[in-house]
């Protein structure tokens, strides 16, 4: 592995964008829950792109990015069970770091080891993870009188301040290499698996529920809002410097049904995380709504509260960019199968999507390169390089391709 020389990222030369809504970003001293400094932030790129400012290149980072393609990865797996290592800060801050370290200079964000279902843990669920299984509720909601096992009032330092332990160490073991993204399901995902138990082909359980039972549906999301709120919160106190929001199962519900029993949540999980935080120590949220291309117009609104909208592969760049004309950043969007295609198929691939995304009259800013879902168990590492560097080297391109041509209009 080649590994680039560090580099200086300027921040005289950008100019703030008006469109930036909501939020200020604090750029001065930010201080642990202990009141110990943090390190200054040396890669401030993916904040500035969610901002909206121009970038001198693009952003990157890749969902599932510490994960079982990396074998530094499976070697903690052998030691250790998944939800140790999630409950145990030290393991979570080595696992976050492994894929900042292997691509040094390469990712421009690291994303804290954990899982949604700690959330469903939190609300008194059992939550196993089955070797090659995936999540398993030996008690799922079969019925909304079930929801009498959950607990009435989660108070999450109680019930997660592993987690935020685990934020606060990483924050401090990144030396302020990259920011830090905190992350929580979105109700109707975390519902769906409280509901099924576990994943499902079809979701019928859960979509008999809104069907079938749509008052205590509405009544389970908010109590799953209510404990997201505070949990985000406190990540941000912990030292998150950006959060997102995953709604994996988001297409599993029609236009109609998203509307109501998911898109309402997810912005007030934005309106009131901001809210709580205030103008001085909100950060930008992510929305990621996997299968809702329906909802990119409604996600994009900056009512809605997000920044950023991270998109599945089923966008065309041109597409996208037509429905959200740069209300919001976009992220996303690469096929994650692309990279078990070798160097040319990921080389032209992402070519293509960052000429798409970042190119343009109205390019060079509000984009963030990612994956169009988390990268899968069988990518080699190799793979996953090609990508990276791939990201690194067009967003140069059409980055000094704009200032060239920004150039050339000054001199008529
Ligand atoms: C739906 C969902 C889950 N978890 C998550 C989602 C939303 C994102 C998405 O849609 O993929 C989110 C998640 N899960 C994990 C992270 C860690 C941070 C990262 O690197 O992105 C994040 C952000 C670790 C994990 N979560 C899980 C693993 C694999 C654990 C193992 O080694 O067996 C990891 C690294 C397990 C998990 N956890 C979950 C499933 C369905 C599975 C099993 C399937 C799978 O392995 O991908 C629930």
């Amino acid at each position: 592995l080649v590994i680039p020389r560090v580099e200086q990222y300027t921040f005289s030369s950008v100019t703030p964008s008006s469109s930036s809504v909501l939020t200020t970003w604090t750029e001065g001293e930010q201080v642990d829950p202990t009141g110990r400094a943090f390190p200054r932030l040396k890669n401030d790129l993916i904040l500035r792109a969610a901002k909206g400012e121009e970038t001198e290149r693009v952003p990157v980072w890749v969902m599932r990015q510490a994960g079982r393609y990396l074998p530094e990865f499976r070697k903690v797996k052998k030691e250790h069970e998944f939800f140790e290592i999630v409950r145990t800060p030290e393991l979570a801050t080595i696992v976050t770091l492994q894929p900042i370290d292997r691509y040094n200079n390469l990712l421009d964000a690291a994303i804290i080891f954990s899982d949604i279902l700690v959330v469903p843990q939190a609300l008194g669920l059992v939550v196993e993870m089955l070797p090659g299984k995936g999540p398993s509720f030996p008690n799922p909601l079969a019925s909304p009188e079930d929801m009498k096992r959950l607990k009435k009032k989660v108070d999450v330092h109680k019930e997660l301040q592993y987690v935020f332990d685990a934020i606060t160490m990483t924050r401090h073991a990144l030396e302020g290499r990259v920011p830090l993204i905190g992350f929580s399901g979105a109700p109707w995902t975390l519902m769906a698996y409280m509901v099924e138990g576990g994943g499902s082909k079809t979701f019928s359980k859960a979509k008999a529920w809104i069907f079938q039972h749509p008052k205590e549906s509405h009544e389970l999301l908010q109590r799953i809002t209510d404990v997201s709120v505070d949990y985000l919160v406190a990540q941000v106190h912990a030292g998150a410097q950006m959060l997102q929001i995953f709604e994996s199962w988001a297409g599993e519900l029609g236009p109609n049904e998203f509307e109501k029993f998911s898109l309402p949540y997810l912005i007030q999980i934005a309106r009131r995380v901001k809210a709580e935080l205030g103008p001085e120590k909100a950060v930008p949220m992510t929305v990621f709504a996997k299968g809702a291309w329906f909802a990119l117009d409604e996600l994009s609104d900056p009512s809605s509260g997000f920044d950023v909208v991270s998109l599945d592969w089923s966008h065309t760049p041109a597409g996208a960019k037509g429905v959200s004309r740069g209300r919001v950043t976009l992220q996303g969007n690469l096929d994650p199968t692309v990279l078990l295609g070798g160097e040319d198929a990921i080389v032209e691939a992402t070519e293509k999507m960052v000429r798409g995304f970042f190119g343009g009259a109205d390019g060079r800013k509000k984009y963030i390169a990612n994956l169009g879902h988390g990268i899968l168990p069988d990518v080699s590492v190799d793979a996953m390089e090609v990508f990276l560097k791939t990201v690194h080297r067009v967003g140069r391109e059409v980055a000094a391709e704009g200032w060239s041509e920004a150039e050339g209009e000054a001199d008529m």
